[in-house]
């Protein structure tokens, strides 16, 4: 059995990685860490896990309780969680860190749009970007994983193929993005009140958004070459699920079999990319509470650019699911493991 513990067990993603750690055949989870709900059950701080989780919360000291963990899981905000990554590393721990702390490359870059200082280089020198399908390889031997944001998750899957074989022009790209309120998390804000959000649809953050650093370092990589790109999140009044529409010109005047032919060369062998038929686009319905990522596309020949729709749930595939994928990944278990639930519906 794989021994696991949960920093920031009580926030959404933590609660995800518990619905879905509980259920693993080769996960035994040690601790459910809070600061908040310490010596609380944890089914009176959520009910859905009555007489399935009834572990008490504790508040984890990381100097003294990790002797007895594989693999620790960090669900905290970012800024938080580079400080306790550093101290798990110290003690050999290997970790899954869910924040942003980890995945942007460029120290600079990181403190620029994140506006706090970078206290753990050296760790941040070890952490392999946890986006699955694509470093499936260096997440097998990584002891810190960096998994991926959520908006991040749902462009880079589609994108990545296309680049990489030079078929979308890399300077024109144009992403809009929705996102249910499980995106902003537990912690309550001016944002996800219930009145605020409710039969509302909005945009935020145009051209500063924190994830715009995280989609263009990955596809620089893709690319080959440094990529500027115009991405614009919603916020959508639905409780889970983030959907991404992308806009790009044809550049190789490719057709739409052999962009399909692209995909399949790519993610063929990859159990949670689904790519849709024609005419037929993804809907957050569609990968509802699952680690699935759908993937549709049209090539509009009046415009000549290629849109691209996907679909994921961003506390599964964009956040815990893909976790769970990457420890699966780090401890040689098959990918899927845990993880084939099929989506809800309705
Ligand atoms: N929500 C999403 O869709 C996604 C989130 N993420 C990332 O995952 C991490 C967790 O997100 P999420 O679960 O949504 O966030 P939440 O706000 O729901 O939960 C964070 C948890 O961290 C704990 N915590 C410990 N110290 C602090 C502190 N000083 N301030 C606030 N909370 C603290 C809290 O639990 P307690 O008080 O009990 O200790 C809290 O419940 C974040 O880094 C987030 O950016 C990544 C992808 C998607
Ligand atoms: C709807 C909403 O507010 N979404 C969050 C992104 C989700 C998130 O937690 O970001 P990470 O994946 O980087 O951790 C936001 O826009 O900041």
């Amino acid at each position: 059995m794989i021994k696991v513990g949960i920093l920031g067990a009580t926030g959404y993603v933590g609660a995800e990685l518990t619905r879905l750690l509980s259920q693993h055949s080769e996960v035994e989870v040690m601790f459910l860490d809070s600061r908040s709900y310490a010596s609380m059950a944890y089914s009176k701080v959520y009910s859905n896990f009555k007489n399935i989780v009834e572990d008490q919360c504790t508040s984890v000291n990381l100097e003294e309780d990790l002797e007895n963990i594989d693999v620790l899981f960090c669900a905290l905000p970012h800024g938080l969680s580079q400080k306790a990554v550093k101290k798990i590393m110290e003690k050999g721990k290997k970790v899954v860190d869910l924040s942003a702390d980890f995945r942007i490359k460029s120290v600079a870059t990181y403190e620029k749009w994140y506006g706090v200082e970078h206290e753990a280089v050296e760790a941040l020198e070890k952490a392999v970007y946890g986006l699955s399908e694509v470093y499936g390889h260096e997440i097998a031997e990584a002891d810190l994983v960096a998994n991926p944001g959520c908006y991040p998750t749902s462009v880079l899957l589609p994108l990545y193929p296309l680049l990489k074989e030079k078929i979308i022009s890399p300077d024109a790209v144009i992403i809009d993005a929705k996102s249910g309120v499980s995106g902003a998390g537990r912690t309550p804000g001016d944002g996800n009140l219930f009145a605020q959000c409710n039969e509302n649809l909005k945009a935020y953050g145009i051209g500063t958004h924190r994830h715009t650093p995280e989609i263009e370092q990955e596809l620089s990589i893709a690319a080959g070459e440094e990529i500027t790109v115009q991405f614009t999140p919603h916020l959508i009044p639905m409780t889970r699920g983030i959907l991404s529409t992308i806009y790009a010109p044809n550049k190789k005047a490719v057709n739409q079999q052999e962009i399909k032919e692209v995909y399949k060369a790519y993610y063929h062998h990859q159990p949670f990319i689904r790519l849709l038929e024609d005419n037929e686009y993804p809907q957050t319905k569609g990968v509802y509470a699952s680690n699935y990522c759908d993937i549709g596309l049209k090539i509009d020949p009046r415009t000549n650019n290629i849109i691209i729709v996907s679909a994921i749930d961003n506390l599964v595939k964009g956040a815990a699911g893909q976790a769970v994928q990457n420890m699966n990944l780090m401890f040689g278990l098959p990918q899927e493991k845990g993880l084939q639930q099929p989506p809800i519906w309705p």
